[in-house]
């Protein structure tokens, strides 16, 4: 994931409406001794888990389906995750790549459970069929073969899903260069490694390679702990929920300086503790501070990525 942390930093150096404040990384570091609270994987216990294919192709469509849930105030991703899991106990075909091919909006939303449209549930739809389309074409089926193709490399399973799944190409222009986050296709992997416990399906030999998952919590939690500045029109827009546009400077620039920073605090961390932490436990510590602290405010954009 070279491309997402250069890409990152490239743009946190020449970034103007959001900072990152190296000496509050410090502190926090220095607060709690280099040691990251632990948080398991499922602490919210909503997950389907199997230990076999199925749970395999459950988070391939979790994380096809995994953003944008702000825009219905009463929506969260936990209603996905236990829709999906629910679904799945009901009818182990649901998440079948011929089924996927052709769900409907108002298909998706019973399977779902949820009363109402979901957000940019075209887009959501039209993931689906991606998925299964491909899936079907390229994987005998099951995301479990796409999972097996990778051979136990991280950066190469994400490799595969963003050249075989456009929709996980998740990536912007910042001042005409190509900044890649890749949110979903980490998360993915990150989601493997939790759930398979690093074995079966969750090992991978470049685990340390992922960064965090650019979504729109833990930038408010890093910002709460001082660690990201924004500028005061967007401090502005943010806390009055106003809309900060797809592809903007200003929405660049909070995610890929939250990659940075979290990247820093790693880095810290290994020379002052002589620590090696994972990305992926940093950003499951600060995201499940963040759902707790509902008070936080977040950037709300409109986005298939996060
Ligand atoms: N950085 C990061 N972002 C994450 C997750 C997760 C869930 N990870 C699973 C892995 C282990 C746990 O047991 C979790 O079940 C979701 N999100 C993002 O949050 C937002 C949803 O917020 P709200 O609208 O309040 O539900 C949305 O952008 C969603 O994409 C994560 O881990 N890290």
């Amino acid at each position: 994931m070279e491309a997402v942390r250069a890409s990152a930093a490239w743009v946190a150096s020449r970034s103007s409406h959001v900072t990152v404040d190296l000496q509050e990384i410090e502190k926090v570091v220095d607060k709690i001794q280099g040691n990251v609270p632990k948080v398991e994987w499922d602490f919210e216990g909503i997950h389907y888990f199997d230990n076999g294919p199925l749970t395999v192709q459950y988070l391939f469509v979790l994380d096809a389906l995994n953003f944008c849930f702000w825009p219905d105030k009463d929506l969260s991703y936990d209603h996905l995750a236990s829709g999906l899991k629910l679904a799945l106990e009901k009818d182990k075909t649901a998440l079948n790549a011929d089924r996927l091919k052709n769900y409907t909006g108002p298909q998706l939303r019973q399977l779902l459970n949820w009363p109402r449209p979901l957000p940019i549930e075209e887009e959501r739809v039209r993931l689906l069929h991606e998925v299964g389309l491909e899936l079907e074409r390229n994987f005998g089926d099951q995301a479990a073969n796409l999972v097996k193709s990778a051979g136990n490399s991280a950066a190469t399973l994400i490799e595969l899903i963003t050249r075989h799944f456009p929709g996980f190409r998740d990536h912007s222009l910042y001042k005409g260069h190509q900044v890649f986050l890749y949110k979903r296709a980490q998360i993915f992997v990150a989601d493997l490694w939790g759930a398979f416990k690093g074995q079966n399906y969750g090992e991978f030999n470049d685990i340390n390679s992922i960064t965090i998952f650019a979504d729109y919590i833990v930038p408010a939690v890093l910002r709460e702990l001082g660690i990201l500045k924004y500028g005061s029109n967007l401090s502005c827009s943010i806390d009055s929920n106003r809309e900060i546009v797809p592809g903007s400077e200003e929405e660049v620039e909070i995610r890929a300086c939250s990659i940075y920073a979290v990247e820093k605090m790693r880095d810290l961390i290994g020379k002052k503790f002589g620590k090696q932490l994972l990305s992926i436990d940093i950003d499951l510590w600060l995201w499940s501070c963040g759902v707790q602290n509902m008070a936080l405010s977040h950037h709300r954009t409109l986005s298939i990525y996060y």
